[in-house]
């Protein structure tokens, strides 16, 4: 499905993080929960993705992060195409995507420091060039005073800060987050999203999934809205 009078759509290639053409997903034989879709997202862009529950906005997201790969139509990230990659390019490509995911995924072993710095270290950081970026950025979020605990030991709203942290810590080019602020109050969202702002402007492309309609329309930002599988745009 083409969206109408969609800007994004004009687009030059070279300059798409992501594109996907005629793309549906269905998870085994069960209908298809993503259907026709067709969605061009340039580099530097920040939409918002927006759909009642079970619309499919995760199983959109899981396609911008390569956790599933469409049942049918071409998607392409970074002007590769996906169904082409080989097992070896899937690491290199995942660094250069980070992801807050909804159950926030943290490492209960490691302390909320150490899970922050875990894509420094992946990507052959050493802990006494990294160590000061790291703080920084949990200061930031406000987890100053909790860097040395555990996951299990944080409540819901420091949990997902850290998610956050952990997201963008190596600036990567492509942030994808599903609700990220759905767990911190009204003060510690509108922080959180000055971030992604933040990040964006300085040249990140970012997509936010999140069920708060009142605050991706706020934001001024383009609303991609899922309804039952099909993408609309809104403003
Ligand atoms: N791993 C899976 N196996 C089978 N069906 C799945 C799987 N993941 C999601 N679904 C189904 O796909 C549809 C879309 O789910 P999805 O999680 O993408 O929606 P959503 O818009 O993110 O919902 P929510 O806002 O509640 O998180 C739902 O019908 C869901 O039951």
């Amino acid at each position: 499905m083409s969206i109408p009078n969609d800007p994004l759509a004009t687009s030059r290639p070279e300059t798409a993080v992501v594109q996907l053409e005629g793309v549906g997903l269905r998870y085994g034989d069960a209908p298809e929960v993503l259907r026709d879709i067709d969605l061009t997202l340039p580099k530097g862009s920040f939409h918002f993705l927006t759909g009642a529950s079970g619309a499919g906005k995760s199983s959109l997201l899981k396609l911008l992060y390569l956790a599933a790969r469409p049942t049918r139509g071409t998607a392409r990230l970074f002007g590769r195409t996906v169904s082409a990659l080989g097992s070896q390019d899937l690491p290199l490509m995942r660094r250069r995507i980070g992801v807050v995911f909804q159950e926030f995924r943290l490492l209960d072993h490691l302390t909320a420091f150490d899970n922050a710095a875990l894509p420094l270290r992946i990507a052959g950081g050493r802990a006494r060039d990294y160590a000061a970026d790291v703080a920084e950025l949990l200061t930031w979020v406000g987890l100053r005073d909790r860097m040395d605990a555990y996951p299990p030991t944080l409540s819901g709203g420091e949990k997902q800060r850290l998610a956050i942290a952990r997201a963008v810590m190596a600036r990567p080019e492509l942030i994808i987050a599903d609700e990220p602020t759905g767990s911190v109050d009204q003060d510690m969202a509108v922080r959180l999203m000055r971030l992604f702002v933040e990040l964006n402007r300085l040249g990140a492309t970012v997509v936010i999934a999140t069920h708060d309609n009142a605050l991706a329309r706020q934001s001024g930002r383009p609303v991609l809205r899922l309804d039952r599988g099909r993408l609309m745009r809104e403003a």
